[in-house]
């Protein structure tokens, strides 16, 4: 079993890396940690950074999962190849590029990238952002799935993820007291589905919505609050159709002993106990 010890980062091929790099400061609310050759670092918490964006194809886009130990990347890719998973163990200089001592690559069953990095770089540096949007962390990803049920056992079978809720039977998955760090969702192409971000209050959610709005980022479900993690959130939409979320309050599931996964409809209600409802092509039937 692999066990996932937290989110670490996402890296999308951008286009226009000038354009993805105003947008991820003076809207989304990061802070620029570094810019490098062809790519530009962000951070939204005490690590070195969350997220990176790089020229390239904007359909490349991986998420990366921080490991405790090395050897488990060893396992892993062990685990891994014996299931079928074809495993590329990360050269030095691409490791330094991520700013991690050691990682491997491979992909889920939908054929999302996925890496897996032991010891990612904290940043001596505090986060404060570009603007006040009231960050406190990048916090969880979805992932598109083209077989909801396949990837679910991939995901709570070959790592350490486990079901909080289901919204009809979208998972999302927990690998530490957070309601969920891995949310997946119907899709038939691979891609991350939404990058999240939590932000301290539910004032912050509805300053941004204010502020994104004035400014013409378009806008796709919320301000709202989830029935599963009882979060309140806001959807807007990034570069080349990146959808991001802030949310504040996710729950926390501090006795596993007493939870019991709980089965939401996959409609607006599902998604929203304030009757939002979602522009997101995967939220909808
Ligand atoms: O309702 C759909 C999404 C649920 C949540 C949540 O419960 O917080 C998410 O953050 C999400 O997966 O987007
Ligand atoms: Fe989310």
């Amino acid at each position: 079993m692999i066990k996932l010890a937290d989110v670490s980062y996402v890296r999308l091929g951008t286009r226009d890396l000038e354009g993805a790099t105003h947008f991820a400061t003076e809207y989304l609310g990061l802070d620029v940690a570094e810019r490098a050759k062809g790519s530009v670092y962000f951070k939204s918490d005490a690590r070195e950074h969350t997220l990176c964006y790089f020229e390239g194809d904007p359909g490349d886009q991986v998420v990366c999962f921080e490991v405790e130990e090395q050897s488990h990347l060893d396992e892993a890719a062990a685990q891994l190849e014996s299931l079928g998973h074809p495993v590329r163990r990360g050269t030095a200089s691409e490791a330094a590029l991520r700013k991690v001592h050691d990682f491997i690559a491979f992909r889920d069953p939908t054929g999302n990238p996925i890496e897996l990095a032991w010891r990612p770089a904290y940043s001596g540096r505090r986060y404060h952002g570009a603007r006040d949007a009231g960050i406190t962390g990048f916090s969880h990803v979805g992932l598109c799935s083209s077989d909801l049920a396949r990837d679910e056992a991939f995901w709570t079978k070959v790592t350490n993820a486990q079901v909080s809720d289901r919204i009809g039977d979208a998972p999302l998955l927990r690998i530490d007291e957070v309601h969920h760090t891995i949310a997946l969702f119907p899709s038939a192409k691979p891609g991350i589905q939404h990058i999240n971000h939590q932000v301290e209050t539910g004032d912050d959610i509805m300053r941004s919505h204010q502020f994104l709005k004035d400014r013409q980022v378009r806008m796709v479900f919320g301000p709202g609050r989830h029935p599963t993690s009882s979060a309140k959130f806001l959807y807007f939409e990034g570069p080349e159709g990146m959808v991001f979320e802030y949310s504040s309050g996710v729950r926390e599931i501090a006795d596993e002993l007493l939870w019991r996964e709980r089965q939401f409809m996959f409609e607006p209600k599902g998604f929203c106990k304030w009757g939002a409802k979602p522009n997101i092509t995967e939220f909808n039937k």
